[in-house]
C-alpha cells in the first residue's frame, strides 16, 4: 500500500544542470513503483494554469545529459499569495494528484511548504547552482557550474600570463560564496571575495603587489556576485595599485548551462528516486539532500530557516595554497 498514487514533478526558480536527470529519475522510479506520474510545465506558473501532462518512460528519454529543464522553469509572483497556493492545491486535487516533487531552490521550497499546508504531500529536491541550501552538502548543478568557472579561468590564465595582468572574474551565487570558493580553490585563484567573509581592499591590493613583486605573472580575483560587481572591485583596486591594469570577466548565465557532470547526474538520479520513495512511505513537507554521502530528508521549514554554514577551512586552504 503506497501513501500516494498519482504524483507530479515541476522545476522552479533558476534552472540548473542536472534538473533533467532528476526529472527522469522521478518519472522512472515513480512508474517502477506503480504510480502515475505527471509533469507540470513552467514551475508554479504552469501549475496555476493547469499546464500538466502525463509522463511515461519515453517522455524522459535522451535527457540525462542535457542542461536546462525539459519541464521549463519560471518565477511566479501569484504563487506567493495564499489565494495562489489554494488555487494550486485545488488544481492538483481536481486531477487526483496527491504528491508533488518540487525541484528548485530555497524559494521553490517555500512554495512546496505552503502547498503541504494546503493538504498536498510535497518533497523538495535541491536544484540550484548556488549550493545555498542547508542540510545538503551539494545541490544539483553546483558541480557543473564550478566546472564551467574553472574552465573559463584556465582560459583567462593563458592570456593574463602573457600580458602580466590581473583578472577579476565575477561569478554567480546570489548570497552564497560557494561557487567562488570551490572554483577558487580548483583554479588557484589568489583572492576569493565572498559575502560570508569580510575583506579589506587595501589588503587585497597589497597582496597583489607582493605577488607581482615575487615573480607571479598574473593574479586572479574571484568575486561572488553577493559581494558586488567585478567592475567596482576593479575600480577600487586600480585606485590602490594604479600600475595594475586588470580585466573584468562576468561569467553570468553561462554558468547555468552545459551538459551536467557525472557527479550532478548521479546526485540528481539518487535524489529523484529517494524523493519518490519518501512520498510512497507517507513522508511530506521534506527537503531531500545528501550529507556525507547519505541521503537525508529534513523538514522544509528547518531547511529554509537555516543558513548554510560557510566552509572557512576550505577558504583558508585556498588562500594558503595560492601564495
Ligand atoms: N515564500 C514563498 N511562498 C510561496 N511561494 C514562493 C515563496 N518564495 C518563492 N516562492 C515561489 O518559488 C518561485 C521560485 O523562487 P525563487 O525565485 O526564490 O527561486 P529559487 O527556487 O530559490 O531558485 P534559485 O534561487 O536557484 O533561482 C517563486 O517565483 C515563487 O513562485
Ligand atoms: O535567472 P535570473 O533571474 O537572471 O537569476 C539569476 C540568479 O539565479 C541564480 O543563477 C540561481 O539562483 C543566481 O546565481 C543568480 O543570482
Ligand atoms: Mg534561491
Amino acid at each position: 500500500m503506497t501513501a500516494v498514487k498519482k504524483i507530479a514533478v515541476l522545476t522552479s526558480g533558476g534552472d540548473s544542470q542536472g534538473m533533467n536527470a532528476a526529472v527522469r529519475a522521478v518519472v522512472r522510479s515513480g512508474l517502477y513503483f506503480g504510480l502515475e506520474v505527471y509533469g507540470v510545465q513552467r514551475g508554479y506558473h504552469g501549475l496555476l494554469n493547469d499546464d500538466i501532462f502525463q509522463m511515461d518512460l519515453r517522455s524522459v528519454g535522451d535527457i540525462i545529459h542535457r542542461g536546462g529543464t525539459v519541464l521549463q522553469s519560471a518565477r511566479c509572483k501569484e504563487f506567493r499569495t495564499l489565494e495562489g497556493q489554494q488555487k494550486g492545491a485545488q488544481i492538483l486535487r481536481d486531477r487526483g494528484i496527491d504528491g508533488l516533487i518540487v525541484i528548485g531552490g530555497d524559494g521553490s521550497y517555500q512554495g512546496a511548504n505552503k502547498l503541504s499546508q494546503q493538504g498536498i504531500k510535497t518533497m523538495g529536491l535541491p536544484g540550484t547552482i548556488d549550493n545555498d541550501i542547508s542540510f545538503t552538502d551539494y545541490t544539483i548543478g553546483f558541480d557543473t557550474a564550478v566546472s564551467v568557472v574553472v574552465d573559463a579561468i584556465n582560459k583567462l590564465r593563458d592570456t593574463m600570463s602573457s600580458h602580466e595582468r590581473s583578472s577579476i572574474v565575477e561569478v554567480m551565487g546570489r548570497h552564497c560564496g560557494d561557487i567562488a570558493l570551490h572554483a577558487g580553490l580548483a583554479s588557484g585563484a589568489e583572492t576569493i571575495l565572498v559575502p560570508e567573509v569580510e575583506f579589506n581592499m587595501d589588503e587585497v591590493a597589497e597582496r597583489m603587489k607582493q605577488n607581482f613583486a615575487h615573480g607571479k605573472r598574473h593574479s586572479i580575483i574571484i568575486v561572488a556576485e553577493g559581494v558586488g560587481r567585478g567592475e567596482d572591485v576593479a575600480a577600487e583596486l586600480v585606485k590602490r595599485f594604479p600600475t595594475n591594469d586588470p580585466r573584468v570577466t562576468v561569467l553570468g548565465h553561462i554558468q547555468r548551462g552545459g551538459t551536467p557532470t557525472a557527479f550532478d547526474r548521479n546526485l540528481a538520479s539518487r535524489l529523484g528516486d529517494f524523493a519518490v520513495r519518501q512520498l510512497i512511505e507517507g513522508q511530506s513537507d521534506k527537503a531531500c539532500g545528501i550529507i556525507k554521502g547519505e541521503l537525508v530528508a529534513t523538514d522544509i521549514n528547518t531547511v529554509v530557516n537555516t543558513k548554510k554554514p560557510f566552509n572557512m577551512d576550505l577558504y583558508e586552504l585556498a588562500i594558503r595554497l595560492s601564495q
